[in-house]
């Protein structure tokens, strides 16, 4: 039977990269879809700058919306402090059981937590399920449609705190207009836009970096 992308490139994973080494996973994935296949992983470009906002962030509790492989994932986790939590959602089971694969090679499965479901079923359940009060950082990377109603949604319920930051890809390529029309104008947000390229290409995309105001 014919294997799908995300089985050839958690085959790449295990070819490529060293047991327990983030970066190197990180580095295989990025070689896999240069060479080899292209695939939706945020990439090394905007992933450099995705990893200076986690830098700069620091953060105790991240969410991050769409694990897919998982690449993103372990990207974040390699760079958080020794008792950070990151909880990823991801709503195909396919790509869940891929993604903790991907996880558990880079060995960065203590940091993170892999919630398989939609976000808008698990967003309200945070709190009484992981006991986690508010987000430091969000990386959105999930249906593009999403992207606001799952931010309003984490507003709704007290999720976001004074200085939480939403860090959102894609915001050009596919695009998500109505959630960048959201943070541009709404006044509980200030907004900064990363220009970059979608991954692997050289079509214009970019991140955009908004912290809640409270
Ligand atoms: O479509 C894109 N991303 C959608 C990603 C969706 C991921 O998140 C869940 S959906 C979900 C997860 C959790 N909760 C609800 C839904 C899907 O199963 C997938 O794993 C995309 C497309 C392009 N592109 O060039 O076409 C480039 C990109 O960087 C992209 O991210
Ligand atoms: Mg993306």
């Amino acid at each position: 039977t014919q294997s799908t992308r995300p089985q050839r490139l958690l085959g790449a994973v295990q070819k490529n990269a060293t047991r327990g080494d983030p970066r190197s996973v990180v580095q295989a994935i990025d070689q896999f879809c240069r060479q080899k296949e292209w695939a939706m992983n945020v990439g090394d470009e905007k992933g450099c700058i995705l990893d200076s906002v986690v830098s700069e962030v620091n953060p105790a509790t991240v969410l991050e919306l769409g694990t897919y492989c998982g690449y993103s994932t372990v990207r974040i986790a390699s760079l958080l402090p020794p008792h950070a939590k990151l909880i990823t959602l991801e709503f195909n089971p396919d790509f869940a059981a891929i993604a903790r694969q991907v996880i558990a090679w880079a060995g960065v499965e203590d940091k993170v937590h892999l919630v398989e479901g939609a976000s808008g079923d698990w967003i309200p359940k945070m709190t009484e399920q992981f006991g986690v009060k508010t987000f430091d950082l969000v990386f959105l990377d999930h249906w593009k449609d999403r992207y606001l109603p799952d931010t309003m949604l984490m507003e709704e319920c007290g999720l976001l705190r004074k200085g939480s930051i939403l860090l959102a890809d894609n915001v050009i390529c596919p695009g998500t207009p109505d959630y960048l029309e959201y943070v541009r104008s709404s006044l509980r947000y200030e907004s900064q836009y990363f220009k970059s390229h979608l991954e692997y290409t050289k079509v214009e995309d970019g991140l955009e970096k908004s912290v809640f105001l409270g």
